[in-house]
Order: structure tokens, then sequence, then C-alpha cells
């Protein structure tokens, strides 16, 4: 890894670090009541903390903010879910304290989400855990999801992988420093993406029943997926 990779690598994971879900939204999980009503509320304010942790975090990504304008947008909108999954994934392996994952895994199926959609979602946390990764990997691989180039409505797709591929460099590299005993993991982790593409479909089904039963999201949430 060269000084260059590692300057950037340590840039990315700086801005992952920085940007945490605030603890008030975490300990409210274990307080509140248990209500299907409440259960949502709890949710909207995680993932309206998530998007906002995304968007600083991707602000800080080298090169993000010289992208046109729109395309930043673009990129924001069709990696929000993504990128959700992702952090809240590392969030339920390993971040939280054991205890909190459970009541937490607990408050997401008593809140209106229809079954069909948790078992892909657990079956994504499960396998995001047993990569065990480091969050230098965690770090780069969330960047790599917002720098997708074929995101619906980038114009310059180039540009954005220019930006991505230097990214991929990195963790491939780091993945065979971290991983010597398994060559196959850097294609393990690029395979994770693939099945992060597939709960876009999910979860957009996911809102949808949330809205049939006259759920509130709050802008934020309404904004970056185009609802109300
Ligand atoms: C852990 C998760 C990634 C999983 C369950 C909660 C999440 C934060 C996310 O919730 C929403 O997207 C969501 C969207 C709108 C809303 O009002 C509430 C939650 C889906």
């Amino acid at each position: 890894i060269t000084k260059a990779q590692r300057a950037l690598m340590k840039v990315i994971v700086d801005a992952y670090n920085r940007h945490k879900i605030p603890q008030d939204v975490a300990k409210k999980l274990l307080q509140d009541q248990y209500s299907a009503e409440e259960n949502f509320l709890l949710l909207t304010e995680m993932a309206t903390s998530q998007v906002q942790v995304l968007v600083e975090f991707t602000k800080n990504i080298p090169g993000f903010l010289s992208l046109n304008h729109e395309d930043q947008i673009a990129l924001l909108k069709g990696s929000a879910v993504e990128a959700m999954f992702l952090r809240s994934a590392q969030v339920f392996s390993q971040k939280m304290p054991n205890g909190h994952t459970e009541v937490l895994e607990e408050r997401i199926r008593k809140s209106g989400i229809s079954e069909e959609f948790m078992t892909p979602m657990f079956n994504f946390y499960k396998s995001i855990g047993e990569l065990h990764m480091i969050e230098e990997e965690q770090a780069l691989l969330t960047a790599i999801t917002i720098l997708t180039p074929d995101r619906p409505f980038v114009k310059d797709q180039q540009a954005v992988e220019r930006l991505q591929e230097p990214m991929l460099e990195v963790l491939r590299k780091l993945c065979v420093l971290q991983h010597p005993q398994e060559p196959q993991y850097f294609a393990r982790l690029l395979g994770r993406l693939t099945e992060l593409r597939t709960l876009n479909h999910y979860h957009a089904e996911m809102l949808t029943s949330w809205r049939m039963n006259d759920h509130k999201f709050t802008p934020l949430l309404c904004e970056i997926w185009d609802v109300q």
C-alpha cells in the first residue's frame, strides 16, 4: 500500500468514525415502550440519523464535492438504502453492546415491516457479521457503494469511476494484507455489494406498506427516497 493510498484510507476511516449514530437514538431503543407505533417512531429516528450521517460521510470522500452537483444528489439518493444497511449491519454485528442487538431486532420485527422483508434483511446482517470486517474495510466498502457509477440519473459516470477505482484498489490490497490465508476475501466483500442491491427492492416495498398504513416519514427521508 503506497503512502498516497494510506492517506486516502485514513481520510475515509476518519470520516466514517467521525460521523456516528447519535447515542441518544441507540439509548432510546432500550427505554421506550414496545408498541408497534413506538417502534416505528424509533426506526424513523434511526433511519433519519443514519441518512444524516451518510450525507456527512459522503461529503468527506475525496473528490466527491468536485463532482457535478446533480450527480452528487443522484449518488446519494441511489446509495442511501445500501449505505444504511451496510452501516446498520456493522452496528448490528459488533458495535452494539450485546443485548441491544436483540432489542433492536425485536423492535424491527414489531414495527410493521412485513415478514418477507425480515428474512433477507437479517440474512444480510448475518453474512456481514461473518466477514468480521475491520473498520478500514467497512469504511472503504461504504465509500465504494456510494461511488457506484451506474446509479439512475448519473450523467458523468466516468468521473464517478475515477473516484471509485482507487478505493477498490486500496480495498483489494488491504484484504490481501488483512486476510493472507483467504485469497477470496476481497471477492466475498464485493459479493456483499451484490446482495445489498437486492435489499433496495425490499426496502421500497417496506416504505410502500408503511405509507399504506398511513405512517409518517421525516422530510429528510421523504426527500432522499422521493416519497410523499
Ligand atoms: C435498520 C434499518 C436499516 C432497517 C430497519 C430500520 C432501519 C434504520 C431502516 O428503516 C428505514 O429505512 C425506515 C424508513 C422510514 C421510516 O419512517 C422508518 C425506518 C430499515
